[in-house]
Protein backbone atom coordinates (compact mmCIF):
# COMPACT_ATOMS: atom_id res chain seq x y z
CA UNK A 1 0.00 0.00 0.00
CA UNK A 2 1.59 3.36 -0.79
CA UNK A 3 2.72 5.57 2.43
CA UNK A 4 1.23 8.69 0.92
CA UNK A 5 -2.94 10.00 0.63
CA UNK A 6 -2.14 13.16 -1.27
CA UNK A 7 -0.64 13.16 -5.57
CA UNK A 8 0.26 16.18 -7.19
CA UNK A 9 1.74 16.67 -10.38
CA UNK A 10 3.61 18.31 -12.75
CA UNK A 11 2.22 18.47 -16.22
CA UNK A 12 4.87 19.16 -18.68
CA UNK A 13 7.37 16.22 -18.75
CA UNK A 14 5.24 14.19 -16.28
CA UNK A 15 1.68 13.96 -17.14
CA UNK A 16 2.19 15.74 -20.92
CA UNK A 17 4.42 15.38 -23.32
CA UNK A 18 6.70 18.09 -23.37
CA UNK A 19 6.76 17.83 -27.57
CA UNK A 20 2.83 18.63 -27.27
CA UNK A 21 3.83 22.20 -25.49
CA UNK A 22 6.74 22.83 -27.40
CA UNK A 23 5.32 21.54 -31.05
CA UNK A 24 1.84 22.59 -30.39
CA UNK A 25 0.70 24.98 -27.62
CA UNK A 26 3.38 26.93 -28.01
CA UNK A 27 3.26 27.34 -31.98
CA UNK A 28 -0.55 28.22 -31.93
CA UNK A 29 0.77 31.33 -29.47
CA UNK A 30 3.31 32.49 -31.79
CA UNK A 31 2.09 32.12 -35.34
CA UNK A 32 -1.52 32.87 -33.88
CA UNK A 33 -0.25 36.36 -31.77
CA UNK A 34 -0.92 39.08 -34.46
CA UNK A 35 -3.97 37.95 -35.62
CA UNK A 36 -5.57 37.43 -31.72
CA UNK A 37 -4.53 40.24 -30.99
CA UNK A 38 -5.96 42.37 -34.24
CA UNK A 39 -9.22 40.73 -33.65
CA UNK A 40 -9.50 40.88 -29.96
CA UNK A 41 -8.24 44.47 -29.54
CA UNK A 42 -9.85 46.77 -26.61
CA UNK A 43 -12.05 43.75 -25.52
CA UNK A 44 -11.89 43.52 -21.44
CA UNK A 45 -10.26 40.17 -21.34
CA UNK A 46 -7.55 41.26 -24.03
CA UNK A 47 -7.23 44.47 -21.71
CA UNK A 48 -6.91 42.48 -18.80
CA UNK A 49 -4.42 40.04 -19.93
CA UNK A 50 -2.00 43.43 -21.12
CA UNK A 51 -2.09 44.92 -17.58
CA UNK A 52 -0.56 41.93 -16.10
CA UNK A 53 2.65 41.52 -19.16
CA UNK A 54 2.91 45.41 -18.53
CA UNK A 55 2.85 45.43 -15.21
CA UNK A 56 5.07 42.27 -15.34
CA UNK A 57 7.99 44.43 -17.68
CA UNK A 58 8.08 47.67 -15.15
CA UNK A 59 9.14 45.06 -12.52
CA UNK A 60 11.48 43.22 -14.70
CA UNK A 61 13.30 46.57 -16.03
CA UNK A 62 13.37 47.38 -12.11
CA UNK A 63 15.35 44.03 -11.69
CA UNK A 64 17.40 44.90 -14.54
CA UNK A 65 16.76 42.36 -17.02
CA UNK A 66 17.31 44.27 -20.49
CA UNK A 67 15.31 42.72 -23.25
CA UNK A 68 11.74 43.24 -21.22
CA UNK A 69 9.83 45.19 -23.57
CA UNK A 70 7.76 47.82 -22.29
CA UNK A 71 4.09 48.14 -22.67
CA UNK A 72 3.18 52.13 -23.04
CA UNK A 73 -0.71 52.66 -22.28
CA UNK A 74 -2.94 53.31 -24.95
CA UNK A 75 -4.22 56.94 -26.25
CA UNK A 76 -6.23 57.60 -29.34
CA UNK A 77 -3.04 57.75 -31.62
CA UNK A 78 -0.79 55.16 -30.39
CA UNK A 79 -2.65 52.03 -30.62
CA UNK A 80 -0.24 50.36 -33.53
CA UNK A 81 2.54 50.90 -31.15
CA UNK A 82 1.08 49.65 -28.32
CA UNK A 83 -0.07 46.47 -30.03
CA UNK A 84 3.56 46.30 -31.82
CA UNK A 85 4.92 46.15 -28.09
CA UNK A 86 2.69 43.56 -26.60
CA UNK A 87 3.56 41.39 -29.95
CA UNK A 88 7.56 41.88 -29.12
CA UNK A 89 7.09 41.74 -24.80
CA UNK A 90 5.29 37.89 -25.73
CA UNK A 91 7.02 36.99 -28.51
CA UNK A 92 10.85 37.43 -26.51
CA UNK A 93 9.32 35.65 -23.41
CA UNK A 94 8.66 32.98 -25.34
CA UNK A 95 11.92 32.48 -26.73
CA UNK A 96 12.99 32.34 -23.27
CA UNK A 97 10.39 30.05 -22.20
CA UNK A 98 10.06 32.37 -18.95
CA UNK A 99 7.50 30.16 -16.61
CA UNK A 100 6.53 33.74 -15.40
CA UNK A 101 2.46 34.22 -14.67
CA UNK A 102 1.62 36.99 -16.76
CA UNK A 103 2.72 35.30 -20.06
CA UNK A 104 1.14 31.85 -18.69
CA UNK A 105 -1.67 34.00 -18.04
CA UNK A 106 -1.19 34.97 -21.41
CA UNK A 107 -1.04 31.85 -23.14
CA UNK A 108 -3.66 30.21 -21.48
CA UNK A 109 -6.22 33.03 -22.58
CA UNK A 110 -5.14 32.70 -26.09
CA UNK A 111 -5.50 28.67 -25.80
CA UNK A 112 -8.91 28.91 -24.53
CA UNK A 113 -10.25 29.54 -28.17
CA UNK A 114 -8.18 27.16 -29.70
CA UNK A 115 -9.48 23.98 -27.02
CA UNK A 116 -13.85 25.50 -27.77
CA UNK A 117 -12.86 25.39 -31.10
CA UNK A 118 -11.47 21.68 -31.51
CA UNK A 119 -8.24 22.71 -32.80
CA UNK A 120 -6.67 22.14 -29.65
CA UNK A 121 -7.12 18.71 -27.61
CA UNK A 122 -4.83 17.86 -24.64
CA UNK A 123 -2.40 15.40 -24.19
CA UNK A 124 -1.25 12.87 -21.48
CA UNK A 125 0.78 9.42 -21.30
CA UNK A 126 -1.35 6.32 -21.86
CA UNK A 127 -0.24 5.29 -18.60
CA UNK A 128 -2.02 8.53 -17.13
CA UNK A 129 -5.42 7.93 -16.80
CA UNK A 130 -4.74 4.49 -15.48
CA UNK A 131 -2.68 5.88 -12.80
CA UNK A 132 -5.54 8.35 -11.58
CA UNK A 133 -7.91 5.10 -11.51
CA UNK A 134 -5.95 3.68 -8.96
CA UNK A 135 -5.28 6.41 -7.00
CA UNK A 136 -9.21 7.29 -6.76
CA UNK A 137 -9.47 3.44 -6.00
CA UNK A 138 -6.76 3.74 -3.48
CA UNK A 139 -8.65 7.32 -1.91
CA UNK A 140 -5.73 9.22 -2.84
CA UNK A 141 -6.36 13.02 -3.26
CA UNK A 142 -5.07 14.15 -6.87
CA UNK A 143 -3.63 17.58 -7.29
CA UNK A 144 -1.93 19.59 -10.28
CA UNK A 145 0.81 21.96 -9.67
CA UNK A 146 2.17 23.44 -12.59
CA UNK A 147 3.49 26.50 -13.83
CA UNK A 148 0.89 26.67 -16.42
CA UNK A 149 -2.18 28.90 -15.40
CA UNK A 150 -4.59 27.23 -13.39
CA UNK A 151 -7.30 28.47 -16.50
CA UNK A 152 -4.26 26.52 -18.89
CA UNK A 153 -4.21 23.31 -16.63
CA UNK A 154 -8.25 23.04 -16.73
CA UNK A 155 -8.47 23.68 -20.44
CA UNK A 156 -5.59 20.73 -21.25
CA UNK A 157 -7.24 18.20 -19.10
CA UNK A 158 -10.59 19.22 -19.81
CA UNK A 159 -10.39 19.12 -23.51
CA UNK A 160 -8.00 16.25 -23.06
CA UNK A 161 -7.62 13.36 -25.77
CA UNK A 162 -8.84 11.06 -23.48
CA UNK A 163 -12.09 12.92 -22.72
CA UNK A 164 -12.69 15.28 -19.64
CA UNK A 165 -10.21 14.18 -16.55
CA UNK A 166 -10.86 17.29 -14.62
CA UNK A 167 -13.42 15.12 -12.41
CA UNK A 168 -10.16 13.27 -11.14
CA UNK A 169 -8.42 16.35 -9.47
CA UNK A 170 -9.18 17.88 -6.22
CA UNK A 171 -7.51 20.89 -7.18
CA UNK A 172 -5.08 23.14 -9.02
CA UNK A 173 -2.39 25.10 -8.10
CA UNK A 174 -0.09 27.50 -10.49
CA UNK A 175 2.32 29.92 -9.41
CA UNK A 176 0.23 32.17 -7.85
CA UNK A 177 0.86 30.21 -4.77
CA UNK A 178 5.24 30.64 -5.14
CA UNK A 179 7.86 29.19 -7.46
CA UNK A 180 7.79 25.81 -8.36
CA UNK A 181 11.67 25.86 -7.12
CA UNK A 182 10.79 27.13 -3.49
CA UNK A 183 10.44 25.12 -0.80
CA UNK A 184 7.88 27.41 0.54
CA UNK A 185 5.25 26.93 -2.25
CA UNK A 186 4.83 23.24 -1.42
CA UNK A 187 4.64 24.32 2.36
CA UNK A 188 1.95 26.95 1.69
CA UNK A 189 0.23 23.95 -0.46
CA UNK A 190 0.24 21.41 2.40
CA UNK A 191 -1.38 24.22 4.03
CA UNK A 192 -3.98 24.69 1.61
CA UNK A 193 -5.13 21.42 1.10
CA UNK A 194 -4.52 20.98 4.79
CA UNK A 195 -2.62 17.55 4.71
CA UNK A 196 0.50 16.47 6.14
CA UNK A 197 4.09 16.94 3.58
CA UNK A 198 4.60 13.72 4.42
CA UNK A 199 1.66 12.42 3.53
CA UNK A 200 1.94 13.99 -0.42
CA UNK A 201 3.75 12.49 -3.03
CA UNK A 202 4.88 15.30 -5.84
CA UNK A 203 6.01 13.89 -9.34
CA UNK A 204 7.68 16.17 -11.46
CA UNK A 205 10.69 16.23 -14.26
CA UNK A 206 12.40 19.29 -13.12
CA UNK A 207 14.96 18.47 -10.36
CA UNK A 208 14.80 22.07 -8.91
CA UNK A 209 11.05 21.30 -8.28
CA UNK A 210 11.93 17.95 -6.76
CA UNK A 211 14.78 19.30 -4.61
CA UNK A 212 12.23 22.06 -2.92
CA UNK A 213 9.47 19.64 -2.29
CA UNK A 214 11.77 17.20 -0.73
CA UNK A 215 12.89 19.75 1.29
CA UNK A 216 9.60 20.70 2.36
CA UNK A 217 9.03 16.98 3.84
CA UNK A 218 7.32 15.79 0.74
CA UNK A 219 7.69 12.20 -0.55
CA UNK A 220 9.08 13.18 -4.28
CA UNK A 221 9.35 10.76 -7.95
CA UNK A 222 11.25 12.08 -10.49
CA UNK A 223 9.48 11.61 -13.75
CA UNK A 224 11.84 10.47 -16.66
CA UNK A 225 10.20 11.03 -19.68
CA UNK A 226 11.70 11.47 -23.35
CA UNK A 227 12.46 14.78 -24.38
CA UNK A 228 12.87 16.38 -20.44
CA UNK A 229 16.86 17.84 -19.75
CA UNK A 230 18.93 14.64 -18.97
CA UNK A 231 18.87 13.64 -15.68
CA UNK A 232 22.51 13.25 -14.09
CA UNK A 233 23.60 10.71 -11.90
CA UNK A 234 23.46 13.00 -9.16
CA UNK A 235 19.64 13.87 -9.77
CA UNK A 236 19.25 9.66 -9.41
CA UNK A 237 21.05 9.71 -6.78
CA UNK A 238 18.85 7.96 -3.55
CA UNK A 239 15.84 9.24 -5.74
CA UNK A 240 13.01 6.78 -7.09
CA UNK A 241 12.82 7.57 -10.92
CA UNK A 242 10.51 6.73 -13.30
CA UNK A 243 9.32 6.39 -16.66
CA UNK A 244 6.06 5.61 -16.72
CA UNK A 245 3.46 5.93 -13.70
CA UNK A 246 2.58 2.53 -13.86
CA UNK A 247 5.96 1.68 -11.41
CA UNK A 248 4.92 4.81 -8.96
CA UNK A 249 3.99 1.93 -6.30
C1 LIG B 1 -1.10 23.63 -18.68
S1 LIG B 1 -0.24 24.85 -19.52
C2 LIG B 1 0.80 24.04 -20.67
C3 LIG B 1 2.12 23.74 -20.15
C4 LIG B 1 2.93 24.96 -19.82
O1 LIG B 1 2.80 26.00 -20.43
C5 LIG B 1 3.89 24.86 -18.76
O2 LIG B 1 4.59 25.84 -18.48
C6 LIG B 1 4.01 23.61 -17.98
O3 LIG B 1 4.97 23.71 -16.98
P1 LIG B 1 5.12 22.59 -15.86
O4 LIG B 1 5.40 23.37 -14.62
O5 LIG B 1 3.86 21.81 -15.78
O6 LIG B 1 6.28 21.74 -16.26
MG1 LIG C 1 7.54 19.90 -15.82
Amino acid sequence: MPTYNTVILDIEGTTTPITFVKDVLFPYVTSGLVKFLTENWGSPGLDQQIELLRQQAEQDIEAGIKQAVLIPHETSSNADQVRAAVQQCIEWQMQEDRKIGALKSFQGYMWKEGYESGELRGQVYDDVVPAFDRWKQQGCKIYIYSSGSVPAQKLLFGNSVNGDLLPYFSGHFDTSIGSKIESSSYIAISKAIEANPSDILFVSDNVKEIIAAEEAGFQVVLSDRPDITPLTEQDRLNRRVVTSFSQIP
